[in-house]
């Protein structure tokens, strides 16, 4: 049996799963809260569904991986009997370097270490995951998947930034794109549900978790997205800002008495729909702006509008378009988010039927019968694609 233990270590919290793969079902997942960040809380979910959670500060990605080793010991599945083949780690940003899931070594713990430059909310966070792992189970492999690698197959054009070439150059300053294994996983689905190859179609995928991004298919390529040098560029996310013009960073360093750190911040944590609406939870601010909050209401509308920009912008890249796709926490379950998003695109063969939009799922339609363009619901599963990506690299 092919089973795959995935790892994906946040900043402040560690996200795992046991997976089959040649069934395609988690055998376990489990999730450690705040790390580091006192109070935290844990859980652990068995096939059956019985769920142990716990109350606990927990101070290092150590320590998380500490309590799972304990929470397979005591609640199941056994480790022991069935050890994994290989553990899969998410990485976020493997620049222009990685293109392909990776066997880790010392050399490309460098590499990703090296690699934080460019990512310095996710990848000290995903290397700390690896180490503990790795003293954790130390004779399986180790595999790397990274955000970046679908996104390897932009053209110069999508990925390069108009600055100064050389500057741009030293510093590796260009579009490198994320959630990468999302999108991949979701683009393949979504051929499987219209019964199409892949090869042959045209999406566009929005990504609508924490984190947001879209990205433009062809033909099974990543060819446009609009995450850029770090996850910051792009849509309206729960806290940060997406899109904004460079120079409202120098006026809130010459003005506003900010600093690096405190743009950073500003930008990262403070923003997008907590920053805007006073919610970073797309729950509660679509409950807020429900109750005629009008702060909320504005940034649920900024939110749509920008998706809306992009879906636009991606169909003239595409110059056809045969399905929007949204996916992710937002995604799969915001019913509203997604009418309010592709709202007034008819024009365009865009059309979401209300009837349809509502409730949870597996990969739906919710565009009516006979729409020119496909508006599809197709939940992710990066635990899954990771783990058969790991398969894959360990079988070679
Ligand atoms: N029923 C729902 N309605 C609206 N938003 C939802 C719903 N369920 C989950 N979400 C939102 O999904 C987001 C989290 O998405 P998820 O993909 O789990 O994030 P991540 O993996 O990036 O942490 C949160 O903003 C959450 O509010
Ligand atoms: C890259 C990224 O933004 O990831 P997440 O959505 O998990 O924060
Ligand atoms: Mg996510």
């Amino acid at each position: 049996m092919s089973i795959v233990l995935v790892v994906n270590s946040g900043s402040s919290s560690l996200k795992y799963q046991l997976v089959d793969v040649e069934s395609a079902e988690a055998l376990a997942t489990g999730l450690v809260e705040r790390i580091g960040r006192p109070p935290g809380s844990a859980r652990h979910t068995d096939a059956s569904g019985a769920t142990f959670r716990e109350e606990l500060d927990v101070p290092d990605h150590d320590a998380a991986f500490a309590w799972m080793l304990r929470a397979f010991a005591e609640h199941g599945p056994s480790l022991e009997e069935r050890p994994p083949l290989a553990v899969g780690h998410r990485v976020v940003q493997g620049g222009a370097r990685f293109f392909e899931p990776t066997v880790i070594t010392e050399l490309v713990k460098i590499n990703i270490d090296e690699l934080s430059v460019l990512a310095p909310l996710h990848n000290p966070a995903n290397l700390a995951g690896i180490v503990a792992a790795e003293r954790a189970f130390p004779s399986v492999p180790h595999v790397a998947v990274f955000d970046t690698a679908f996104h390897q197959t932009m053209p110069p054009a999508a990925y390069t930034y108009a600055i100064d070439a050389e500057v741009a150059a030293r510093h590796r300053v260009r579009r490198y794109g994320f959630h990468g294994t999302s999108h991949r996983y979701v683009s393949r689905e979504a051929a499987a549900f219209l019964g199409r190859p892949v090869e042959e179609l045209k999406l566009i995928v929005l990504h609508l978790g924490n984190g947001a991004s879209a990205c433009a298919v062809d033909g099974g390529r990543s060819v446009e997205t609009s995450m850029g040098m770090t996850p910051l560029e792009g849509l309206v996310m729960g806290t940060r800002s997406g899109d904004l013009d460079p120079a409202v960073l120098l006026h809130l360093q010459r003005r506003a008495g900010l600093d690096v750190a405190g743009v950073d911040d500003l930008l990262n944590k403070r923003s997008g729909i907590l920053g805007l609406g006073g919610h970073g939870d797309m729950r509660d601010l679509v409950a807020a702006a429900e109750s005629g909050d009008a702060r909320a209401e504005l940034a649920l509308e900024v939110y749509c509008h920008r998706i809306r920009s992009y879906v636009g912008a991606y169909a003239a890249q595409l110059g056809r378009l045969d399905a929007v796709v949204f996916t992710a926490g937002v995604g799969e379950n915001a019913a509203p988010v997604r009418a309010r998003a592709l709202a007034g695109l008819e024009w365009f063969g865009i059309e979401v039927d209300p009837e349809r939009n509502t409730g949870r799922g597996g990969a739906r339609r919710i565009s009516p019968d006979g729409a020119r363009v496909e508006v599809l619901v197709v939940p992710t599963d990066e635990e899954l694609e990771i783990a058969r990506q790991t398969v894959e690299v360990v079988g070679r």
